[in-house]
């Protein structure tokens, strides 16, 4: 068989996908601290809920009482809170990421700076949530912020939360944290949550972190570790999803046939396997008569490889870059979707001007681009009348000039004039 490798050129897709910088930030940390388990299955969570009401006490003092077990490092208030800045794809996101483990997992956590780090953080999946603690105050109940976070959190699909009532200190009268309490789990469901069974956790976040009233400093976040533990599941690994490859070239090769190359996304796949070819018109169906990486031909390939595709039948002009390989009936080809978006700055190389509906840049997602119409959600008042200015994060329907391979959850990016203007996540199929 001829070889594929040359033919694997690395070409940099156009949009890094978030499992990509995902496993580059687990490596990373995995080279960081040596002293952790690996064993141990991993999970990256994070603290989420309004200003001011205490997730960066609270992750620092997640991580001084499980360093008193041997599971973390202490990270103190300001260490945590002088977030390193990140770049990714083009947009800065202070977040700092911070590393423990319990008796169970080990976790990657993140706590932003500010609410609007949060929201790009959400929907950029810079640092994606498996889930999440919602911190809410006491003194305060729930405010903006914690309904906001709390859509995002459900539109860029964490579906597990373990809720942390704080500064129980401040608060003498026990009908108050009840109030809360109840609220939270009111507000949990309407945002479509499992309300009734979501763990809520009374304590103080600044108790423990400064060693006093430890039944609602040190055990209350014991019992909240234990609560996440139990609630948040860990998420399945990519090797263990249906298998599915963003097509980034194709050739033919004579005598053999049609081969198309691209990095796995997800899953495995050996050898004789049916295969789907999903986008740009009718999904076809094939069989994946060889595997080839490096020159040689395996039996197998999965998530993080680069390999070419033999495939059965199927003509050089019947495939192009743009379209997937993926297991039978796992993905559809698709026109119309709902989207949350965030759109850059002219401090982050974006706009300098806002922009109304209709609104046709391209959408750049997996290894393909296509023309995409933004427009305000159906039933929308005067949409033409509402501006979408830089910095803003919104909700846009998008209607594609062709259809391609899409899924809820899938994160992209639209450019104009050679700039990255915005960065979003499906939130909905529409057609
Ligand atoms: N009384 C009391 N105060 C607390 C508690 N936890 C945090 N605070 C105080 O609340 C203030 C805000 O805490 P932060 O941890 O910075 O809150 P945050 O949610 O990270 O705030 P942003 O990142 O700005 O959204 C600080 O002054 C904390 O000392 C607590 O358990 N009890
Ligand atoms: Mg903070």
């Amino acid at each position: 068989m001829p070889a594929v490798q040359p033919l694997l050129r690395s070409r940099p897709n156009a949009v890094a996908t978030s499992s990509v910088l995902r496993s580059l930030e687990v490596r990373k940390m995995a080279t960081e601290s040596g002293k952790f388990s690996r064993s141990k299955p991993h999970i990256n969570i994070g603290t989420i809920g309004h200003v001011d009401h205490g997730k960066t006490t609270l992750t620092a003092a997640i991580t001084k009482t499980l360093a008193s077990k041997g599971g973390a490092q202490f990270m103190d208030y300001n260490q945590i809170d002088k977030a390193p800045e990140e770049k990714a794809r083009g947009i800065t996101i202070s977040t700092a990421h911070v590393e423990y483990e319990t008796a169970n997992r080990h976790y990657a956590h993140v706590d932003c700076p500010g609410h609007a780090d949060y929201i790009k953080n959400m929907i950029t999946g810079a640092a994606q949530m498996d889930g999440a603690i919602i911190v809410v105050s006491a003194t305060d109940g729930q405010m903006p912020q914690t309904r906001e976070h709390l859509l995002l959190a459900r539109q860029v699909g964490v579906q597990n939360l373990v809720v942390f009532v704080n500064k129980v200190d401040a608060v003498d009268d026990p009908e108050m944290l009840e109030l809360v309490e109840m609220e939270m789990r009111d507000l949990l469901t309407q945002y479509g949550f499992d309300g009734e069974n979501t763990p809520i956790v009374q304590g103080s976040a600044l108790a423990a972190l400064e060693g006093r009233d430890p039944e609602i400093g040190e055990k209350a976040i014991e019992k909240l570790m234990e609560a996440v533990d139990a609630h948040i599941p860990t998420p399945q690994r990519d090797l263990d999803k249906p298998f599915l490859m963003p097509i980034e070239d194709v050739f033919s090769i004579s005598g053999r046939g049609t081969v198309a190359t691209g990095r796995v996304e997800r899953g495995t796949i050996t050898k004789g396997s049916e295969i789907e070819i999903v986008g740009m018109g009718p999904t076809i169906k094939t069989t994946l008569t060889g595997i080839e990486m490096f020159h040689k031909e395996l039996d197998r390939g999965e998530a993080g490889d680069n390999m070419g595709a033999l495939l059965r039948g199927i003509k050089r002009e019947q495939i192009r870059r743009g379209q997937v390989l993926c297991a039978p009936g796992t993905v559809k080809s698709h026109k119309k979707f709902t989207a949350q978006l965030y759109i850059l700055t002219k401090d982050e190389g974006g706009r300098h001007t806002p922009f109304v509906d209709n609104y046709r840049p391209q959408m750049f997602v997996r290894t393909t681009d296509v023309t995409v119409t933004l427009r305000h959600p159906e039933g929308t008042e005067n949409p033409e009348e509402k501006m979408i200015m830089p910095g803003d994060n919104v909700e846009l329907e998008g209607e594609l000039v062709h259809d391609i391979a899409l899924e809820e959850g899938q994160r992209f990016t639209i450019r104009e004039g050679g700039k990255t203007v915005g960065t979003g996540v499906i939130t909905q199929i529409k057609e």
